[in-house]
C-alpha cells in the first residue's frame, strides 16, 4: 500500500438550497500523513469527510488526489484510491465477518467474484491486523459495536486504499482497542484523515490537525500549533488547562466549564 497527496481547495458545500454547512475549507496533505479533523458537535466534520471519500460534490473548490480531481475520475477508481469508515455501520447482519472484509476487495475485482489468492491473502492479513480473526465466521450482525468497528477498518483495510477516512474510528472501543487503532493508524504508510473527539488523542496520533467551528476552518498545522487553549476556548466554548505530564512529559489538555 503507498499514500496519495491529498489537496482540498477552497471546498464549500450545502444541502440543495440551504445554507452553507462547510465554507471554503482548503488544505495540503503530502501522502503518507495523518490528519486529524475536530470541532464541537455539528461543526461539520462529517460533511467534510463526505466530500472526500465522494459521497458530496463540493459546491465550490475541489478535491484532488495526486493532482487528479476526485469528480474527474471513474466512481470505480476512487473506490480503489479511497476507503471510508463511517460511524453508521452497515446492514448487512446476515454476512459473515470475512464476508463484509471480503467485500473491501470488491472495487478490484473485475466480475462479480472475489476469491483469488492475493484477495484471501490481504483479507486474512486484515482480519489479522484488526484482532478479528477468531471470529471470522460469526455473523456480523452478532457482533459487538467495538468488534464490529474493528470489522470495518479491516474491510477498509483491505481495500488497499491509498487515502483512508475514518469518522470517529474510537467510537464504541475500550481503551486497549482504541490504543490499537491509534498503534495502526500511525504505522500506515497510507494517507488518512480522521475524525477524533479526543483532542489528547489526536495531539498523539495525528501530523496536523484541522480545527473546524460552525463550518469554517479556525486553524490547520502542527497538533501543538493548533490545539491551543485559544483555539478550543473559541471551537468548543470550554475553559482549557494545558499541563505536562509528569513522567512522559507530554502535554495534557484538560477542559471544564
Ligand atoms: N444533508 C444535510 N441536510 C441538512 N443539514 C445537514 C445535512 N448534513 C449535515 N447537516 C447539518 O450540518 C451540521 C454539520 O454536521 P456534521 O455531521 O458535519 O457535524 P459533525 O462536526 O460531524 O458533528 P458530530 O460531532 O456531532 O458528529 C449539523 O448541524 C448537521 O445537522
Amino acid at each position: 500500500m503507498s499514500g496519495a497527496a491529498l489537496s482540498v481547495r477552497d471546498v464549500s458545500w450545502r444541502p440543495g438550497r440551504g445554507a452553507l454547512l462547510l465554507d471554503r475549507v482548503g488544505f495540503e496533505l503530502e501522502a503518507g500523513r495523518v490528519l486529524g479533523v475536530a470541532g464541537a458537535n455539528g461543526a461539520g466534520k462529517s460533511t467534510l469527510l463526505r466530500l472526500l471519500y465522494r459521497f458530496h460534490r463540493p459546491v465550490t473548490g475541489a478535491v484532488h488526489l495526486d493532482e487528479r480531481d476526485i469528480w474527474s475520475m471513474p466512481a470505480r477508481d476512487c473506490a480503489r484510491k479511497v476507503a471510508a469508515v463511517l460511524q453508521e455501520q452497515p446492514t448487512e447482519f446476515a454476512l459473515s465477518v470475512r464476508e463484509i472484509v471480503a467485500l473491501g476487495r470488491r472495487p478490484h475485482s473485475s466480475g462479480i467474484s472475489i476469491g483469488g489468492r492475493w484477495d484471501t491473502e490481504l483479507i486474512d492479513a486484515a482480519l489479522e491486523q484488526m484482532g478479528v480473526s477468531a471470529f471470522a465466521g460469526r455473523l456480523f450482525g452478532s457482533l459487538s459495536g467495538g468488534e464490529r468497528q474493528r470489522v470495518m477498518v479491516a474491510r477498509a483495510l483491505a481495500q488497499e486504499p491509498q487515502l483512508l477516512i475514518l469518522d470517529e474510528p474510537t467510537n464504541h472501543l475500550d481503551i486497549r482497542h482504541q490504543l490499537e487503532i491509534v498503534a495502526l493508524i500511525g504505522a500506515l504508510d497510507i494517507t488518512v484523515v480522521t475524525s477524533l473527539h479526543d483532542l489528547n488523542l489526536a495531539a498523539r496520533v495525528c501530523d496536523e490537525v484541522l480545527l473546524l467551528h460552525r463550518g469554517r476552518q479556525v486553524a490547520h498545522g502542527a497538533p501543538e500549533e493548533v490545539l491551543t487553549p485559544k483555539n478550543i476556548e473559541h471551537a468548543y466554548s470550554v475553559k482549557v488547562m494545558r499541563q505536562e505530564l509528569s513522567l512522559s512529559r507530554d502535554p495534557h489538555l484538560s477542559f471544564h466549564l
